[in-house]
């Protein structure tokens, strides 16, 4: 029986219109259904595995808006950021972030490395992201990247989006993952639903960003920087 929190992801929902729907949407590499299915089998955690459709999502914007550089905020084993370099140009770049390399080590990477021409994209940083990303900006990194995925530690949803719209171009695009939280957000009661509550209503109203939160997976909220 598939958590709530799970329900929305296509692998796990037992709903025949989302599973429609996916049927109709994925196409993933072998290299990422190769992932997928080990993060699966091996992962405890494996509800954290991003949902296939949100990541479909997401290499079509970056093919559409001819993206270069992806920021990937939450490495867990690795396929967000696969998932970007498959999309991603052969001179393209990910930067994805994480406290843990765990996940990746025993899991991710025994698969990445079958794959040189994806994993050559990826850089893959240990460490808390807010500070990497606030690198980043010291760095004169703002502007200058094309695409971001925020997929981290819930609580730090806002300042994740407020460093993301920095980093991000004209055009770029970010998307926000767990957006709905399985409906926790209509009445938020943990620190996790109110600050991704409060990132939904940040979003909403910023000028920066044309927006808008869609029911895909457990709610992805798209932000178009303008
Ligand atoms: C939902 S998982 C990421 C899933 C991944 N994006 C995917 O598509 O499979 C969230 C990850 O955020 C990491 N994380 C938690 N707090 C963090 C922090 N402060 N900085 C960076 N990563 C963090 C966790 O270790 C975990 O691996």
């Amino acid at each position: 029986m598939a958590t709530p929190e799970a329900y929305k992801k296509s692998y796990s929902s037992k709903d025949p219109i989302i599973a429609y729907c996916a049927q109709h949407s994925i196409k993933q590499t072998p290299a990422e259904k190769e992932l997928q299915e080990a993060t699966l089998a091996n992962e405890k955690m494996c509800i954290m595995l991003g949902a296939p459709e949100v990541l479909q999502l997401g290499k079509n914007f970056i093919e559409l808006i001819g993206a270069k550089r992806a920021l990937d905020i939450g490495t867990f084993t690795g396929a967000s950021a696969l998932a970007w370099a498959t999309a991603l140009p052969d001179d393209g770049e990910v930067q994805t972030f994480d406290v843990d390399h765990t996940p990746l080590n025993n899991t991710g990477l025994p698969i990445l490395n079958k794959y040189p021409e994806f994993k050559k994209k990826i850089t893959f940083n240990l460490g808390s992201a807010l500070s990497k990303l606030d690198e980043l900006i010291a760095l004169g990194e703002s502007g200058k990247f094309d695409f971001a995925f925020i997929d981290a530690d819930k609580e730090v949803y806002p300042e994740y989006y407020e460093k993301s719209i920095r980093l991000l171009r004209k055009g770029g695009v970010i998307l926000v993952d767990n957006s709905i939280r399985s409906g926790q957000v209509v009445n938020p009661q943990t620190p996790q639903a109110k600050a991704i509550d409060e990132c939904n209503k940040n979003i909403f109203a910023d000028d920066r960003s044309a927006s808008i939160l869609l029911t895909l997976g457990d709610g992805t909220h798209v932000a178009f920087k303008r």
